[in-house]
């Protein structure tokens, strides 16, 4: 037969192409061109019902890169069954929201959205706002001014981003048409040769006969006022027309009484005012902070500027009467470190408190546990710990005969403070993370699953969280403190004693991580404010309350259909892995596959200091000692001005320092760092 010519030609072996192919060439589109192709081809029309092809265009698609939390944002746990064409579509069509994480030293705030992700993009840290103060650093503004601070910081930049297209808040910057209003700003579309070009303008009046707007353009203001079309305007937003999450800070959430209102809720409502156009929600920072994690159950700990707070939160609810306290907080680390400089030089006193703050963040890191004897008393008693000692540059007008000073001992002792149970009557980390579960514990009202759950579940967070190494060294310690005979009634919710976790900050499809564990409260709530569901009813003016967990959906898309069954259990089998539902392995430290694992099993001295890598002793160590985690993975991607270069050094930062004694360590086995089985270490 004779092959048909021409247009008939290409139609016919369209209709030829076997099925794979035209999925395959679907498959491997994307929304925008699906959606071309879908207008211009039956055939290819026909592949884009295809819900399994949704389904993967909404993974590629939409914020976060994570098919765990995506799967958690969109509050399901199968794919199938699920219009993800639609919610695809909400969320994409969705009004980006101003997620405020509030502090008592930073507040930190972005702007998310379900398709574009945070403003500053992940792995970035987030716009701050400094409320607390030192000699050499103001604050910003007024702790009582903070969310109008914001407000009129994000105007500010909407300013800018609306009239640049390549500005990553330029969609949230502009409004829908219907919008357009007098005296306000929109963004006025002028044809031109090379393309559009956009000016801010104000709308002046409206002239409903002619249909057109009075405008004057915003930065020339000499020029006369002229006429344009509706059409050729796109209305500017503010702030306040966007839809505003607000983390709720430990400390509040902690002392909230149910019955009243708080001078918190007060404070918040002055500055927002009761006409706000965009809504307002509230939500404790512990569960934003598991949200991040894809979980609703756990207990969170709470690093905090002044004291550090854990807080249970039992499926989607607060327990903050279970909550417990420690007086110590980041502050206090600078503290230490400011009076340990000062030892070292007297002219370095409080008044470089932002600079001790900043060797603080830099160059600290927890150590492994120190055995029996507190690690000052080993310290004291000659033990180097393996701690590399970092020469650091003094500020030119701190020098005096010295220019720099030796940090060593300090690396440690400074977050150890956070452990040290010889202190005065207060707790350690470890201990009020393992008290607040046996109050959970003790009330009776919840399972023994619950309470398991809990320590399977535990989630750092702050700025302290920060140092390396103390995501393990926690974990470490909760599993001594469970072997202990007080806590046999606790310990007895687990399987065993190392059944506890705690969970690494959330890592994107590459294991790159998404954020650092200081902003991951306000990631969290970046999460939830993505979704395709919005974060719960839309409600303006009422700022209490705890949201909810999501509840599961599901959409029957294929009700009745020959075979419908087996096709949607193949297809979750073969997907299932996408969505990652093994929530919350996937964030374990210490043995779950965390990033920390590193850090906890394989301590190794850099190449670079202890020659040539010694295979023969990389795991079966013969001498077992402390190293500094420098060169662990650390997944602090957070720039902290220390890091882009506020404090000079002649090292190169965290571990690039020469270690006490290495001389007498060349040509000794490499060694290693493990925790020590059963208790609290031994002597060694
Ligand atoms: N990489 C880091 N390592 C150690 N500490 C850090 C790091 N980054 C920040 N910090 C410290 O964390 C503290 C600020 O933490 P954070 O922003 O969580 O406080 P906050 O939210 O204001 O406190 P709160 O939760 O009490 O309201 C500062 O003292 C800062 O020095």
């Amino acid at each position: 037969m004779e092959e048909p010519s021409g247009a008939m030609g290409c139609f016919s072996q369209l209709l030829h192409m076997p099925h794979e192919v035209c999925a395959g060439i679907v498959w491997s589109l994307g929304v925008e061109d699906t959606a071309k192709l879908a207008s211009s081809c039956k055939l290819f029309a026909q592949e884009t019902t295809d819900a399994e092809l949704w389904f993967q265009l909404f993974l590629r698609t939409c914020w976060p890169p994570s098919g765990a939390l995506l799967a958690f944002a969109e509050g399901t746990t199968t794919p199938v069954g699920i219009d993800w064409r639609h919610r695809m579509q909400v969320r994409m069509e969705s009004t980006p929201t101003i997620v405020v994480d509030m502090g008592r030293g930073y507040t930190k705030f972005t702007v998310a959205h379900g398709v574009r992700g945070r403003w500053e993009m992940d792995g970035c840290p987030p716009e701050l706002v400094q409320l607390c103060s030192s000699p050499t650093h103001p604050p910003d503004c007024d702790r009582n001014e903070q969310l109008s601070y914001i407000h009129h910081r994000l105007d500010r930049t909407f300013l800018d981003a609306a009239t640049d297209p390549s500005h990553r808040l330029h969609k949230a910057a502009l409004g829908p048409r219907s919008e357009l209003k007098v005296d306000q700003y929109a963004v006025y579309r002028t044809p031109t040769a090379a393309g559009a070009n956009l000016v801010l303008v104000r709308l002046l009046q409206h002239c409903k006969e002619e249909n057109l707007w009075s405008v004057e353009a915003v930065k020339r203001r000499s020029e006369k006022p002229f006429k344009v079309g509706p059409e050729e305007l796109t209305p500017m937003r503010r702030a306040h027309d966007l839809p505003i999450l607000i983390g709720e800070p430990f400390v509040i959430t902690a002392n909230r009484d149910a019955n009243s209102q708080s001078s918190w809720d007060s404070l918040i409502r002055s500055q927002l005012g009761n006409n706000r156009p965009g809504a307002v929600q509230v939500v404790s920072q512990a569960q934003m902070a598991l949200w991040a994690h894809g979980l609703d159950h756990g207990i969170v700990v709470n690093i905090g500027q002044q004291q550090t707070i854990a807080m249970p939160v039992l499926r989607g609810e607060v327990i903050a009467s279970c909550s417990t306290t420690c007086n110590i907080g980041s502050a206090d680390l600078t503290q230490v470190m400011v009076s340990l400089m000062h030892r070292k030089a007297p002219s370095l006193d409080s008044s470089l408190m932002t600079w001790c703050r900043d060797l603080k963040e830099e160059y600290c890191y927890v150590s492994p546990p120190a055995g029996n004897m507190t690690l000052r008393a080993r310290l004291a008693a000659g033990d180097d710990f393996g701690i590399r000692p970092v020469p650091v540059e003094l500020p030119n007008f701190a020098r005096g005969e010295q220019s720099t000073v030796e940090l060593a001992e300090e690396r440690v002792i400074v977050p150890e403070v956070l452990f040290e149970s010889n202190r005065g009557p207060r707790q350690t980390l470890p201990q009020i993370i393992v008290e607040c579960a046996s109050m959970v514990h003790s009330k009776g009202t919840y399972t023994q699953e619950d309470v398991r759950d809990l320590l399977r579940q535990v989630v750092l967070v702050g700025g302290a969280a920060d140092f390396p190494g103390i995501r393990p060294r926690v974990e470490y310690e909760m599993r001594c403190l469970l072997q202990r005979a007080e806590n046999q009634q606790l310990s007895s919710c687990c399987e065993s004693t190392d059944d506890v976790y705690v969970l690494n900050p959330p890592l994107d499809r590459s294991s790159n991580p998404l954020v650092s564990p200081r902003f991951v409260p306000l990631f969290g709530g970046c999460v939830r404010a993505a979704s395709s569901a919005g974060y719960g009813e839309l409600q303006r003016d009422k700022n209490t309350g705890a949201l909810r967990s999501l509840p599961l959906q599901a959409e029957d898309l294929e009700p009745g259909e020959d075979g419908g069954l087996r096709r949607r259990l193949m297809w979750q089998r073969r997907i299932s892995g996408m969505l990652a539902l093994q929530l919350p392995n996937i964030f374990r430290t210490g043995g779950g596959g965390g990033e920390d694992d590193q850090v906890w099993q394989e301590f190794f001295e850099s190449d670079e200091e202890m020659g040539a890598p010694d295979e023969s002793a990389s795991l079966a160590c013969s001498e077992e000692s402390p190293q500094s985690p420098d060169n662990a993975s650390s997944s602090h991607s957070h720039a902290s001005p220390a890091r882009s270069g506020r404090c000079a050094t002649k090292g190169r930062g965290k571990g690039k320092g020469k270690r006490k004694g290495s001389d007498a360590s060349r040509g000794r086995s490499r060694r290693i760092w493990r925790p020590v089985p059963g208790a609290q270490g031994d002597e060694e």
